[in-house]
């Protein structure tokens, strides 16, 4: 098994490094925290002193390596890379891809790389939260660009090869990977992630302006929208702030139906229309991400384009040969959903 190069060791990189190395694996890693560096190599891991000692281990041993640190950390580590490892196998988790991908083809043009981004988290941070199990059955983007050329259709720059082995690591680490372009997947978390925690962020303070009394009967509805305001703020801001544009486009649809349901609200006393879409809307959510046996798609690993429309139809790879993807796609839509 090739080996994989941690860089990073809080919540997620510590959870891929366990992950990895239950896996198999031989793992190493390197964080800038001397608290987290302690308590990994206490558990008995390799944790080199700095990341340059673990990118040149890295460019010895033709290691996978994985950025697992915080996008304003991103660069900085890149050009650490680009010095000791230029041609590195590269992969990261971080929430964001446009920024990501885009340092990367700037600082690094002869690394094989493929994004990444685990659907995971905790509020909870640092080596002390991270789980070896954190990513089970969780979806885990893993990028191709893919481009339309007018010759030969769609055509991709991402080397399938390192793709696959990626995508290998993730399922490993008891991920289903979805394949998916950066710019697709900056879209799509703006509304299922980034904007969550604006409206949680909103959400909480809309509660604590109501006083004691109020913050004393936040039961369910108020803990479970507000959760991920526990998370570090930095680390929030951070992602939110790394997907402006589309983030934008998520709060003004977001903004757009709120406007709509308080209209409703004032004018007819009715909030029917708004309770009915996100009803219809969660159990389209619970359908397309639950359990399915049958339903397998199998395709070519080099044809990165036609993995794409699939993680855009909502597949999910959840089995790799040398050569063929098994797809596992979603549900049909039932006609009682209503979406
Ligand atoms: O479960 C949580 O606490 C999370 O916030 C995880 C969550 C999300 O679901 O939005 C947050 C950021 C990650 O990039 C991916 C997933």
């Amino acid at each position: 098994m090739r080996p994989v190069c941690v860089l990073g060791l809080g919540l997620i990189g510590g959870s891929v490094l366990r992950a990895a190395d239950a896996a198999g694996y031989p793992v190493w890693g390197a964080t800038e925290s001397a608290l987290d560096a302690d308590a990994a190599r206490a558990e008995g891991f390799s944790v080199e002193p700095s990341v340059a000692d673990a990118v040149r281990r890295a460019a010895s041993t033709d290691a996978l390596v994985v950025l697992a640190v915080p996008l304003p950390a991103v660069e900085p580590v890149l050009r650490e890379i680009a010095a000791l490892a230029p041609e590195c196998r590269l992969t990261d988790v971080v929430s964001v891809k446009g920024p990501v991908v885009d340092a990367v083809s700037r600082l690094l043009p002869r690394a094989r790389y493929a994004g990444g981004h685990p659907m995971a988290g905790l509020s909870a941070s640092g080596w002390a939260a991270s789980d070896a199990e954190l990513f089970q059955d969780a979806a885990w983007v893993v990028t191709a660009d893919v481009e339309e050329s007018e010759e030969d259709g769609a055509v991709s720059a991402t080397d399938p090869t390192l793709w696959r082995e990626v995508a290998r690591l993730a399922l490993d680490c008891g991920g289903q990977v979805v394949p998916a372009t950066a710019a697709e997947h900056d879209a799509a978390v703006a509304r299922v992630s980034h904007l969550p925690h604006m409206m949680a962020a909103v959400l909480a303070a809309v509660g604590a302006d109501g006083g004691p009394l109020a913050l004393t009967l936040g039961a369910g509805s108020f803990r479970d929208g507000t959760r991920v305001m526990a998370s570090r703020p930095e680390l929030v801001r951070a992602m939110c702030e790394g997907n402006r544009q589309a983030l934008l486009d998520a709060v003004d649809d977001a903004l757009g139906r709120l406007g709509a349901a308080r209209g409703a609200l004032a004018s007819t006393g009715s909030v029917a229309a708004t309770v009915q879409a996100g009803h219809s809307a969660r159990l389209a959510w619970e359908r397309l991400t639950g359990p399915r046996e049958e339903g397998v798609t199998e395709v070519p690993v080099t044809n990165l384009a036609r993995l794409v429309a699939l993680g855009r139809a909502g597949g999910r790879v959840i089995d790799l040969t040398d050569r063929t993807a098994m797809v596992r796609m979603p549900q049909p839509p039932s006609s009682a959903s209503g979406v």
